[in-house]
């Protein structure tokens, strides 16, 4: 278990983490969610006691980093792949790795097996592909044979395989009862990977939730309508007891309804419609709308920005588990 209790982290003037509060439970993964610069890395590395908190405490089963004896058996991290001394092969960073922490050198035989390494053991890790590079990094966390793993955006940059196998490797950690807790700005990955969400943007903690009450409150279906005579369907609409949400482009849409219906209705009513889709948002664009008041670089091309929320969706959830 991971505790996290008001942790804070200013660079001058900047906050980075900013009084963050959850706890990280073993036998799931726990996905870390957030934009770029929302803080992720940060947070990673006060639990690891490598950044020290302004404010708060982070405790990893009751205990700080730096109380812990033999830290690499309580936790094991993947913060950074490529730091690795790349002269050496794959085993001997690890079996310098082992030495350095008291793990006898036969789990550097049985990680190289897990993680797919040992044919290529002997070969300097400057050699080694960005997913070769990955797995030995995910090599040495799992060392220690550690009960808490933590993973800072192992798919970043991986071909589908190699992003297949981390998360196969994640929720099977995750099965035999580790903690398991892993950063990614792709909420579509998160959603294949993660039971638990955690999702913090500009520091701040926004939903600590799971991830099937995520799905749940964001699969949301509704019906796009645009229409020349929009004040009369307004009307209509009201009449019938509908409220709808106003789009931003000037086009309506109604939650929960079937479109025949919709369509039958402004028929009835003799009113033009140029619109009548039936749509499913995304979980991607629920993640958009939850962060895009905490994204410190929004592009500036239509199609490439976050989509402008007709209303503040999750503003109901906020850290509800
Ligand atoms: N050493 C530092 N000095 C000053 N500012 C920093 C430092 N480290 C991080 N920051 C700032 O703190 C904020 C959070 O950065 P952090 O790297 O933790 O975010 P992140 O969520 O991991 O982002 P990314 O997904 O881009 O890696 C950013 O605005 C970053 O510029």
């Amino acid at each position: 278990m991971i505790e996290l209790e008001g942790l804070t982290k200013r660079y001058g003037e900047k906050v980075a983490v900013n009084h963050l509060t959850f706890a990280v439970r073993p036998g799931l993964v726990t996905g870390f969610l957030g934009p770029n610069g929302a803080g992720k890395s940060t947070t990673m590395r006060m639990i690891l006691g490598l950044d020290r908190p302004t404010a708060g405490d982070v405790r990893i089963d009751g205990r700080h980093y730096d109380r812990l004896k033999d830290p690499m058996k309580y936790i094991g991290a993947l913060l950074d792949a490529k730091a690795v001394h790349g002269g050496r092969s794959a085993y001997h960073h690890l079996l310098c790795l082992a030495q350095a922490n008291g793990i006898p050198t036969s789990r550097v035989h049985e990680v190289l097996g897990t993680v797919g390494l040992t044919a290529v053991a002997r070969k300097k890790a400057k050699n080694f592909s960005l997913g070769m590079g990955q797995r030995l990094g995910i090599a040495g966390a799992l060392l220690g044979d550690p009960r808490i793993l933590m993973f800072d955006e192992p798919v970043n940059g991986l071909d589908p395989e190699g992003i297949h196998w981390i998360r196969t490797l994640m929720q099977n950690l995750a099965a035999q009862g580790r903690t398991v807790f892993v950063s990614s700005h792709l909420m579509s990955e998160m959603a294949l990977t993660a039971e638990h969400l955690v999702v913090i943007g500009q520091g701040r903690l926004l939903a600590d939730t799971s991830m099937a009450d995520f799905i749940r409150r964001n699969s949301r279906s509704y019906v796009r309508l645009r229409t020349p005579q929009r004040e009369q369907l307004l009307d209509l609409l009201h009449r019938e007891g509908i409220t709808p949400v106003e789009a931003g482009d000037g086009a309506l849409e109604v939650d929960d309804a079937r479109s025949e219906h919709l369509g039958e209705l402004a028929a009835r009513h003799g009113i033009v419609l140029h619109e009548l889709s039936p749509r499913q948002a995304s979980l991607e664009e629920a993640f958009m709308r939850l962060t895009a008041e905490s994204v410190e670089y929004h592009a500036h091309t239509g199609s490439a920005q976050a989509p402008q929320p007709s209303r503040p969706w999750g503003a109901d959830w906020k850290k509800g588990s």
